[in-house]
């Protein structure tokens, strides 16, 4: 681990379209560690709410939107959290709606995934490497970090008054994009049973996973694709719409919850089920390791590659 994990942060914030920075937090400084995959994203914002509390946030697609979905540096950016010392990211996204019931403005926490991109991203800190992992991610959301987030999530948008509401429960669809899809397609995940649609949740929580970070998603609705009927399929200008109004939530969200978050991280209360996850998801002939791989993936996973 880097010398930057003494700054006892433990919470990573991922921001998405719409949420570039948490200008309602105390800015202490820019960090950029250099990772064996490379760099992130953006340098990573540290910085403190009222009460001192540290947090990292990263803007996904770089502080001025200029990285499209599928060239998201997601290995760097999961790599570089880890190595400040991070347990838990709360991730947020702005998706399109595949259900009248989700509408633009509200928010959800998915619990499941269907994987529509198409391979042209990495999606494994093992690839490449000698060492082979098989990661479970039946769950690919940190379960009890979703249960604890649903009560405090809720108070929030109640106490807003903008009448967004929040649903649980819920299947995103990650696609490669960057591309909108076609009426046929947002038609075919509904009957898949997806509920949302997004562009970034894949490879993230995967390599969350593989990291064994807890990782949670607050997806912001800000269209209803292109399943409706009667309606134009979806544009960027629909999207763009909602992204300020979602974001300026966003930002109340994580505010209201940071301090409590980074104290359930402190006591592992939230972490129990992540930490120790990969023990038996790595292949165990190790001698047939690399020492190369050993030491690159001693970055992410020090208790299996630490010599
Ligand atoms: C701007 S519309 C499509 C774009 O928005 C979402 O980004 P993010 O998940 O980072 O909020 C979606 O995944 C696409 O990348
Ligand atoms: N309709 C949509 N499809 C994919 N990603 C999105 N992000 C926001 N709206 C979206």
């Amino acid at each position: 681990m880097s010398a930057e994990g003494s700054d006892n942060v433990l919470v990573g914030v991922i921001g998405g379209s719409g949420l570039y920075h948490l200008d309602n937090l105390t800015f202490i400084k820019h960090v950029n560690p250099e990772t064996p995959w490379g760099f992130a994203s953006s340098p990573i914002t540290i910085c403190a709410l009222p009460s001192g509390t540290k947090v990292a946030f990263l803007a996904r697609h770089g502080p001025g939107h200029t990285i499209n979905p599928s060239a998201v540096p997601s290995r760097a950016n999961i790599a570089a959290l880890k190595s400040l010392g991070v347990r838990a990211i709360l991730a947020f996204s702005a998706v399109g709606s595949l259900k009248e019931e989700i509408a633009p403005g509200d928010f959800v926490l998915p619990n499941q995934i269907i994987d529509r991109t198409k391979g042209i991203r990495p999606a494994s800190f093992f690839e490449g490497t000698s060492v082979v992992a098989h990661t479970a991610f039946g769950d690919p959301f940190a379960g009890k970090f979703l249960k604890w987030l649903e009560t405090r999530v809720q108070k929030v948008l109640e106490e807003n008054g903008s009448g967004s509401k929040l649903h649980t429960g819920k299947c995103i669809v990650c696609m490669e994009g960057p591309q909108f899809s076609t009426r046929a397609e947002s038609k075919m995940y509904r009957a898949w049973g997806g509920d949302l649609i997004n562009m970034s949740v894949l490879p993230e929580s995967k390599l969350a996973r593989e990291a064994e970070l807890s990782y949670a998603l607050i997806a912001t609705a800000t269209d209803y694709d292109s399943w409706r009927e009667e309606e134009r399929s979806v544009t960027a200008a629909d999207v763009f719409k909602t992204l300020q109004t979602n974001a300026d939530l966003s930002r109340k969200v994580a505010f209201t919850v940071l301090d409590e978050l980074h104290a359930a991280a402190a006591e592992g209360d939230i972490l129990t089920e992540e930490v120790g996850s990969m023990q038996f998801a790595i292949m165990p002939r190790s001698v047939q390791q690399k020492d190369e791989d050993r030491k690159k993936l001693s970055y992410i996973l020090p208790a299996y590659f630490s010599d």
